[in-house]
């Protein structure tokens, strides 16, 4: 594979910095893919397999979202700060600073993909298709599922998380170590987890501000400020062509993906039948080829 360009730096965001890194060339005939990381409140670490995209010619852009990893950190900031309008804000904020505004994709993975579809509802006219993956189109219905999935684990495990979210103890080691094997089947099923995913989870130890505020201290135990988020009713406004992705063994269940293949118009759904959360690194050369595939009749 020939080099290819890459380029960190930030992008100014009101009194913020956003960090991102550009693999290839923005201004290849190839529509550049943004990758829109999950949480809220992760990084862009564990999505870093999706960089395989750069090898087809087509630049790929990661970032990490205020308020973790490399961009601006703000633990003293409150709920009312952290707001999806804020990240709608900012990804329009990198758009404009990277000049693709009018010619881009979109690739957001769990959170990333919500984030991604509260953009795509706007109708933004640059948009020029987007992935959806392993995204819950509400989360009454995320919550759904990963109780059906809770039911499924060993009962000694479905007590400890039962009694740790009862008495608040979530830094317990017995409610770490519970949900340790909810996340190994639904969430990351390739263990020991390759190192850049570890990052993305070293990064949330260090500063949980936003994962917390905003989601809770687990993926099944959402008690944060998106407790009640849905966008289905909006989702037929979605004009971009569209792939919807998931895995089979997913903790963002059927029911609350498939209101995405189903409302948006034309959607395309893909199930990757040996993975869970992150198909991106479990089934990593099949997904690429996928995501490849479904960008390139686009472009
Ligand atoms: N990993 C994620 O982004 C999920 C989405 C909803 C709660 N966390």
């Amino acid at each position: 594979m020939p080099a290819v360009d890459v380029v960190e730096d930030f992008a100014s965001f009101r009194e913020y910095k956003t960090w991102y890194r550009v693999i290839g060339d923005l201004k290849s005939v190839k529509v550049p893919l943004v990758a829109v990381h999950g949480g809220p409140g992760c990084t862009h670490d564990y999505l870093e397999s999706i960089s395989d995209i750069a090898a087809t010619g087509r630049a790929v852009v990661f970032y990490d979202q205020i308020g973790n990893g490399r961009s601006t950190h703000l633990p003293e900031a409150g709920p009312d700060f952290w707001t999806v309008d804020l990240f709608l804000e900012e990804l329009d904020n990198l758009l404009d600073h990277l000049g693709i505004r009018q010619r881009y994709n979109l690739l957001g993975q769990s959170w990333g993909g919500m984030l991604g579809s509260e953009h795509a509802v706007r109708q933004p006219q640059g948009l020029n298709g987007i992935i959806i993956a392993n995204s819950p189109s509400s989360m009454k219905a995320w919550v759904e599922g990963c109780l059906e999935l809770r039911k499924k684990l060993p009962q000694e495990t479905q007590d400890a998380l039962s009694r740790h979210e009862a008495d608040g103890t979530y830094d317990h080691p017995d409610y770490q170590a519970a949900s340790q094997v909810f996340y190994e089947r639904h969430v990351c099923r390739l263990q020991p987890m390759p190192d850049f995913v570890k990052r993305t989870f070293d990064w949330i130890d260090r500063d949980p501000t936003v994962y917390h505020t905003m989601n809770g201290p687990t993926e099944f135990h959402v008690v944060g400020t998106l407790k009640d988020w849905t966008v289905v009713e909006r989702l037929h406004r979605v004009q971009a062509p569209t792939l919807v992705i998931s895995g089979a063994y997913d903790e963002a269940s059927p029911a609350t993906v498939g209101e995405f293949a189903d409302r948006i118009p034309g959607a395309r759904w893909e199930v990757f039948e040996a993975s869970s959360h992150m198909p991106h690194v479990e089934e990593r050369g099949s997904y690429m080829a996928v995501v490849a595939d479904f960008l390139a009749r686009l472009d």
